[in-house]
């Protein structure tokens, strides 16, 4: 690609303007770009800057701040008109990334003055928020997923993929469990359907590109498909009968292929995903156990945060997906518990010492298949291939035997990148000095005659002083003139007859001889080869790479695994964390569990030391109905039993000292939140909505956390409501129920549910104050402690003494009025409808004021005889 000048696009503008009848030819060459780009900003090159207009203009201004101007005109318009410099693109783009914004850039493609009009351009790259590849836009630890989505009816077909990983999902689902994906994958972008929006897709706040319908097919989706992972057909992957994701997949690897303007050489491998295989975390579960985003949307402190001790981007992806992705079936987290203790047996730090050298293998096999891949990460894949050999004799046995192969990528890989590049190469191919010395014959040469140069003019000085007798004479280069002799002009007689004046200054004049001249055409010259021949030697070196893709993606895998095995394996030591063990029958067994996140926040600012808990729910207990005071600790109790199970599911060790767990489905959450005034739901209303879909999709596998359920309204209908989701929770789902409980009356549920117990969090009063234990003990509280807890908060005195004198009053009379009644009785049957009674009827009839007394007594008698019948 050929980039002209700063003089030529001046000139091309100055070309332009003259044309003011119908659009000038840059402008019709811009629109014609354009049309292909309707939705995105198309940012067209023009020498040093990339130029927007109209429209594209106004929103960059708006979303950039950059200035506008109008320039000439276009068709009888002023040509509005805003642009960014060259060299600032990338921080540009960022930012419109980030805003959801998609770019198109248009490159100059054509030779400079080839023909008479504009330079040829072209669409050479479109960036999206999903389909992000340059090391510079995308986060370090965080894959961007572009997800696509097809909906027949109620059932949703999704294919997602991330271009620097090069794996293809594919599911399909309800549209209740679509929201539960959506939260999970994350997506940086989703594609619909145009004519047909999936609802749960649009309201989801995530950035949404419409696509065509005929992109949305199922059959032209598998037959990609199969291209793609050069398959005859998809039984292999297990894939073979979901249509409608195929159809999301048509949609999903069109976009990806149009945005990157190739092929995806790299894409070689599907993962179906059901829903069914996976321990399902539905959003209001990752949001309350703030799995990786605080429920403040922070990233720290964080359950992610607090394990992602990771050396490597790949590891923290690799174990991030781990946490939001964990699986039914425990062959995969035994095998991680296996390897966490063989690395704590062998000892893990050299690893992660050796881990330190390792660069994003995973993204730089990714870029490499997309062709942009940079000299600095191909030194970065050169040292990391180097640094193999030490990294393997890290490993504990065990560990070795299963990653052996993928840990030994060919070696003609490492030969040629250390005969290839150079030791420090340039940012970018087209600097030059990116690939090593003797690499190549014509380029060394090319590079000795740059070299020689200064010896050459050295020489020629001193021939050319004493040819003139000129004692002063220069020979010097400058970018603008090139080479030249400077004579300064009291010299200027002795000067000989084959200098040619180029340039006459105030105190020199500067010449030319036909020597300098051709030296100058030899050395521009090999300057221009030279950089012509780095950048085919680049490019075929980039060939052969890509022939050993499998092995590298392969590599880039494994690294990311060991990495977070041996953060998962750092963090069990240092926190003190134990194995769990996996049972077939139902079981929740956990001695002395603690919260991780609120244990290390305790450490952290010197507060008390973290009381540990245990939890113990099996065939018999299925309930815990746990009361006490407000701060006592229930809420970060329940919490703790939900994550240990989950980091026991993502085969983590865990923090206790010992823990037990039966098979696991789910793990559903109802802890108060804030009102989502966004969605225009108020608090009671997402109480009973969540409540709701836990009742629905809870099973005897699930652990449920219901946290004050029913305090977003009056006592009464709150206790109601607590009572009878309790009921159901206890008789119908069977669910693994942990029931935090303000309601004293909740208290009397286990004497009549079997399987439920009361524990309570410990407190005990000092004075008129309270202390905290934090402590689980079996048995209802005995009484709530609002009132200290206020007093604790900071509330005027008189107003905690007139509260006390106030529950005092309220107690006394609840004594008094205690009659039993019975919360948790089976349901009245419905009143039966009544036919209306013939006395009333005849009641109804009489008219008392139009009745003289002798009627009235008449009326009398025979009601009297209606009611004997
Ligand atoms: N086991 C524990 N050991 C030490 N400190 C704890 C423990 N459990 C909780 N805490 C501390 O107590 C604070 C309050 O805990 P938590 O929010 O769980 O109480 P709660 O009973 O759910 O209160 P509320 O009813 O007001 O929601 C926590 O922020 C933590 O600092």
């Amino acid at each position: 690609m050929l980039i002209e000048g700063k003089s030529l696009s001046d000139k091309e503008k100055a070309n332009s303007d003259k044309d003011l009848a119908g659009h000038t030819p840059m402008m019709a060459q811009y629109l014609g770009l354009k049309a292909d780009f309707p939705d995105t900003l198309l940012l067209y090159r023009m020498g040093d800057f990339y130029e927007v207009f109209y429209d594209d203009a106004r929103k960059c201004h708006a979303l950039l701040d950059i200035t506008i101007t109008t320039r000439g005109q276009s068709a009888g318009q002023p040509v509005v008109m805003a642009g960014v410099p060259v060299h600032a693109l990338e921080s540009y783009l960022a930012k419109l990334i980030k805003l959801g914004e998609a770019v198109a850039i248009a490159e100059q493609v054509g030779e400079v003055g080839a023909s008479k009009g504009p330079v040829e351009r072209k669409v050479v790259r479109v960036v999206t928020p999903g389909t992000i590849t340059d090391t510079e836009l995308l986060a370090d630890k965080q894959d961007a997923v572009l997800l696509s989505v097809s909906v027949q009816g109620k059932r949703h077909g999704l294919a997602w993929l991330s271009l620097t990983q090069g794996e293809i999902g594919l599911a399909e689902c309800s549209d209740v469990e679509l929201p539960g994906w959506l939260a999970r994958l994350m997506p940086a972008e989703i594609l619909v359907n145009r004519e047909q929006q999936p609802a749960a897709v649009m309201r989801a706040r995530f950035p949404v590109t419409n696509r065509p319908s005929w992109q949305f097919d199922g059959t032209l989706g598998q037959r990609k498909l199969c291209d793609q992972l050069g398959v005859a057909n998809l039984q292999g992957f297990n894939a073979q009968e979901l249509a409608l994701a195929h159809a999301a997949a048509s949609a999903l690897l069109a976009f990806a292929e149009h945005t990157q303007g190739r092929a995806l050489a790299h894409v070689r491998s599907l993962r179906v995903q059901r829903a069914s295989d996976l321990l399902d975390l539905p959003p209001a579960t990752q949001r309350n156990l703030e799995l990786t985003h605080t429920l403040r949307g922070e990233t720290s402190p964080t359950l992610f945060s607090l394990l992602d001790t990771c050396k490597t981007g790949m590891g923290s992806r690799t174990l991030r997906q781990w946490l939001l992705h964990p699986k039914r079936d425990r062959d995969e987290a035994v095998a991680r518990h296996d390897a966490i203790a063989a690395l704590q047996a062998h000892g893990f730090e050299p690893l992660r010492e050796a881990l330190k050298s390792i660069s994003d293998v995973e993204r730089i096999a990714a870029r490499i298949a997309l062709r942009q891949v940079r000299p600095r990460e191909l030194t970065g894949l050169r040292a990391t291939l180097q640094a193999l050999p030490p990294l393997r004799a890290t490993l504990p046995p065990a560990l070795l035997g299963v990653s052996a192969a993928a840990l030994t990528p060919p070696s003609d890989v490492l030969e040629l990148l250390e005969r290839a590049i150079a030791a420090e190469p340039a940012l970018l191919p087209r600097d030059g000095g990116v690939m090593a010395d003797g690499f190549d014959a014509e380029l060394d040469e090319l590079r000795g005659i740059q070299q020689n140069c200064d010896g050459f003019l050295l020489d020629l000085e001193s021939r050319e002083r004493a040819r003139t007798g000129i004692a002063n004479l220069r020979v010097q280069f400058n970018r603008v003139h090139g080479f030249y002799i400077e004579v300064t002009q009291g010299q200027v007689d002795k000067v000989p007859m084959d200098y040619q004046r180029r340039q006459t200054l105030k105190n020199a004049e500067r010449y030319i001889t036909p020597e300098l001249k051709a030296f100058e055409d030899k050395a521009l010259s090999a300057q221009e080869r030279a950089l012509a021949r780095e950048k085919l030697l680049y490019e075929q070196v980039v060939d052969a790479l890509m022939g050993r893709l499998d092995s590298l993606t392969q590599l880039g895998r494994a690294l990311a695994s060991l990495d977070a095995l041996a953060a998962l394996a750092e963090r069990a030591a240092t926190l003190n964390w134990c194995r769990p063990e996996f049972v077939p029958q139902p079981c929740l067994e956990i001695e002395a569990g603690r919260h991780p996140v609120v244990q290390a926040r305790l450490a952290e600012t010197g507060g008390a030391e973290f009381m540990p808990n245990d939890c113990k729910l099996d065939a018999r207990t299925r309930m815990l109905v746990i009361t006490g005071p407000n701060m006592g600790g229930k809420s970060t109790f329940m919490r703790q039993v939900a994550l240990i199970a989950l980091l026991a599911a993502i085969g983590s060790y865990v923090p206790a000292t010992s823990c037990r767990l039966g098979p696991m489905d789910a793990i559903h959450t109802r802890i108060g939140a804030a009102d989502d005034l966004a969605n225009a739901q108020s608090t009671f209303m997402l109480e009973m909505t969540e409540g709701a879909a836990i009742l629905h999709s809870a099973t005897d596998q699930s652990l449920v956390l219901m946290d004050e359920i029913g305090r977003g309204t009056s006592t009464f209908d709150g206790l109601a409501l607590a009572s009878a989701i309790a009921t159901h929770l206890h008789d119908k789902t069977r669910a693994f129920t942990l029931f935090a409980t303000h309601y004293f009356e909740l208290t009397e549920f286990p004497a009549k549910h079997p399987q439920a117990q009361n524990w309570h969090v410990s407190a005990v009063e000092s004075g008129e104050d309270i202390v905290f234990l934090h402590e689980l003990q079996a048995g209802p509280a005995s009484r709530s402690y609002g009132v200290q807890v206020a007093k604790l908060a900071g509330m005027p005195a008189s107003l905690v003494r007139q509260a006390r004198a106030t529950l005092e009053a309220l107690e006394a009379r609840q004594n008094a009025a205690d009659d039993q009644f019975d919360l948790f009785a089976a349901p009245p049957a419905p009143p039966p409808a009544s036919e209306p009674s013939p006395l009333v009827e005849a009641l109804a009839a009489v008219d008392p004021d139009a009745l003289s007394p002798r009627e009235a007594l008449d009326a009398l008698y025979r009601l009297k005889a209606i009611a004997r019948g």
